[in-house]
């Protein structure tokens, strides 16, 4: 008998974000428990960018980053995977854009759009964001038939503030175990 894998997966992009504790342990822990779902496998990840907090800027400063995952998940169930994740890492939610232990944003998948109460997809502010957009435009890959690449670098040479992005380190993926990060 043949089995006949009948589950379409297809690539989306999420935006990390980190400014209370470890910083970028936390973000791997993040990348890490992805991974482990048996539906999620975590492709690329951008380089991790500290940067400075925009819109409630009195806090500390953000690691960010950006990763490419495949999925036969509908968005609706990678969503409830993001916040699933948070949770496990300790995220309290108290001030909108206010610090956090993690933040993971689902910010566009081949093929899916939504406009609901639970899920606005592509994400609604990627655009405007240049803590989103850098780390993107190290993973989106010209070839990227959606149209992605060209909104990232369309959407990149219009923004100003990109100078509060400082590259920090590059990503280590699939982490290698067993050695501390350097
Ligand atoms: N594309 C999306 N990615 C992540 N969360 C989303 C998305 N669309 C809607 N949401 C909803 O937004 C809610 C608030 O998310 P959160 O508190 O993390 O906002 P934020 O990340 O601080 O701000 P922003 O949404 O501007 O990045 C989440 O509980 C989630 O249900
Ligand atoms: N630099 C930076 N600023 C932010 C960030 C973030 O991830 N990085 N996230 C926010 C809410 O999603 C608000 N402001």
């Amino acid at each position: 008998m043949i089995a006949h894998s009948t589950s379409e997966s297809s690539e989306a992009y999420i935006a990390l974000g980190a400014n209370l504790g470890d910083r970028e342990q936390t973000l791997l822990e993040a990348l890490t428990l992805l991974d482990a779902r048996p539906s999620i496998s975590v492709l690329r990840c951008s380089a991790l960018y500290e940067t400075e907090p925009v819109g409630y800027v009195d806090q500390p400063a953000f690691l960010n980053m950006a990763i490419a995952v495949r999925t036969s998940l509908a968005p609706e169930l990678l969503l409830t995977e993001l916040l699933d994740v948070e949770n496990r890492l300790g995220r309290v939610r108290d001030i909108r854009w206010g610090p956090r232990t993690v933040d993971l944003d689902l910010l566009w998948m081949y093929g899916e759009t939504r406009e609901t109460e639970l899920l606005q997809l592509p994400h609604p502010r990627m655009g405007e964001r240049a803590f989103v957009l850098v780390p993107l435009s190290d993973i989106v890959p010209q070839d990227e038939a959606s149209g992605l690449y060209t909104f990232v670098h369309a959407s990149l040479s219009v923004l100003d503030g990109k100078d509060g992005i400082q590259r920090w380190k590059t990503c280590n993926w699939p982490i290698e175990y067993g050695h501390s990060g350097s």
